[in-house]
């Protein structure tokens, strides 16, 4: 079916001037909206002005312009329906047979910086969608273009044959569908956001396309990245990558539990992960310091590793990373100099990531075969007010600092977890076991002879007192964890006869 009319109402007007121009050269009719017109007349093309076809001025602001049975009668007739077009025609209506429509650029505009309500409402754009829909509603007879991408596609196919194919009209029907289902995603999420409803009826979350992966979790599984439109910007869908190969399935993930990780803490921090459980974690007075905690605490796990850090990478501490085999370096920021020293290996990817929005919370979302699971993210800290030391013996200053770590980054490892740290770094980590001892035991024989005077943290409380008994026998001499078994007092007397010093929480990390 050939193209005999068109309507053109668009914000983006890129490249919508030489778009018309061609299909004016191939004999089609355009009718469009104020400002559209006003952008092609000032370009000298000529075209039929909205009212003409309404009989109506555009009114309330363009709150209303194309909302009419003029326009929508001749997106929605059926072409092989007969008494459709008697009725476009009793009514002297002419059928419209491609829709070039984008919409009010609400999301931008809401992206801005103190934006007022009023501007953003303005820009819930109504007529644009509706066009949209009724033409993609009949895509069997009508082209419709949301994209100007695709502006070319449809030159090139009207040109070889004088029609748009009915594959790329349904394709294009498609787009429409998911363009405006986001469109409107976009505005609910943000007016939810100020009704503060918690978990509504329904979740109407849309995720823009950041890039095809090569595979997913292993080399069968196609994978593509998508990033949230008002999404985090601590998060490594908006990270920018300086160099090295492209992110693959499973770095995004390792990256992200890094990322997690890493904003538990204020003072110069490293954080090494593998397979989305840190094997390494340090702190001290410099990143360098910081690093050489975080390799220190387990340099056979970290090759192959992604490090996290939360300061600048300086020369001193590119030379130490650039030792070791590493996937991915993520910081605010490097030098000159150690931008120089990491980049001469190919393929290791540098990430630089904005931590000053790295307290931004949002809701995690984790997929499960047939539906969604949604929660807040753990974002509880020690709340050291309200914590019980419910054993004999008090923490020395010293064991304080330790069980601050241990609890830190327990919470990151998957559970049954339990963590050994000593001295501002882990030594032992314990992760994803089905019995919470056997996670303390893998911990401890990490650690080996450096467990003599360390702190252990506990995701979830002791069902017995068995790790307990393990963790003294390696020379732990503090232990945190949520407290809250039945058989809390077994682990308490333990400890006490063993003179370790045990702090409840009253919280517990699971992470699964
Ligand atoms: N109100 C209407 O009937 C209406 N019809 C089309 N629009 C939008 O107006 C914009 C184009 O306007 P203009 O051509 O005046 O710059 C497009 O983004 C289009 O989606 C409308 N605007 C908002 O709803």
């Amino acid at each position: 079916m050939a193209i005999k009319r068109a309507l053109v109402s668009v914000s983006n007007k890129e490249g919508i001037v030489p778009f018309v121009k061609a299909l004016i050269e191939q004999g089609v009719e355009v009718i469009s909206t104020g400002g559209t017109k006003s952008t092609l007349e000032e370009n000298g093309i000529d075209v039929i002005g909205i009212s003409e076809v309404t009989g109506f001025p555009e009114i309330m602001d363009g709150r209303v312009k194309t909302l009419h049975p003029n326009i929508h009668g001749g997106l929605l007739a059926v072409r092989d329906n007969e008494e459709h077009m008697s009725t476009l025609a009793q009514h002297d209506i002419t059928p419209i047979d491609l829709v070039v429509v984008n919409l009010y650029p609400f999301q931008q505009t809401i992206s801005k910086p103190d934006v007022e309500f009023a501007e953003a409402i303005e820009n819930i754009d109504i007529g644009g969608p509706s066009m949209l829909r009724s033409a993609a509603k009949n895509h069997q007879s009508v082209t419709v273009i949301v994209d100007p991408s695709d502006y070319e596609t449809v030159l090139s196919e009207l040109s070889e044959h004088g029609e748009v194919t009915s594959e790329t009209k349904r394709r294009l029907g498609a787009k429409v569908f998911r363009h405006t289902a986001a469109y409107d995603a976009v505005i609910a999420e943000y007016l939810t956001n100020m009704t503060g409803e918690e978990s509504p009826e329904s979740l109407t979350v849309t995720f823009e396309k950041k890039q095809d992966l090569r595979y997913g979790e292993n080399p069968h599984q196609k994978a593509a990245f998508y990033k949230k439109p008002l999404g985090s910007v601590f998060s490594v869908a908006a990270a920018t990558q300086l160099h090295g190969k492209e992110l693959s399935y499973n770095n995004i993930n390792d990256a992200n539990a890094a990322l997690q990780i890493v904003k538990e803490f204020t003072e110069p921090a490293a954080v090494a992960v593998k397979h989305m459980n840190p094997c390494g974690v340090g702190v001290g007075a410099s990143i360098t310091e910081a690093f050489d905690k975080a390799y220190a605490a387990d340099p056979t796990s970290i090759f192959g590793g992604i490090v996290a850090l939360n300061g600048e990478v300086n020369e001193e501490t590119a030379t130490k990373l650039h030792e070791i085999f590493l996937e991915i370096v993520i910081a605010p920021s490097y030098s000159e100099k150690a931008l120089e020293i990491l980049t001469s290996k190919k393929n290791i990817r540098l990430l630089t990531i904005d931590f000053s929005t790295a307290a931004k919370v949002e809701k995690s979302l984790t997929s499960v075969q047939g539906g969604l699971l949604v929660q807040d993210e753990d974002t509880l800290s020690l709340d050291e007010a309200n914590v019980s030391i419910v054993t004999k013996r008090e923490p020395t200053e010293k064991e304080w600092e330790d069980l601050k770590l241990a609890w830190s980054v327990v919470k990151h490892v998957k559970s049954n977890a339990i963590v050994l740290a000593k001295d501002g770094m882990t030594i032992g980590v314990g992760a994803g076991q089905m019995n919470r001892v056997g996670a303390a035991n893998i911990a401890i024989n990490q650690a080996g002879e450096k467990a003599e005077g360390s702190a252990l943290g506990s995701d979830a409380f002791f069902p017995m007192n068995d790790t307990v008994e393990a963790a003294a026998k390696a020379g732990v001499t503090a232990i945190i964890q949520p407290g809250g078994s039945i058989r809390d007092e077994d682990s308490i007397t333990k400890a006490d006869e063993y003179g370790i010093t045990m702090v409840f929480t009253g919280v517990r990390h699971f992470k699964h």
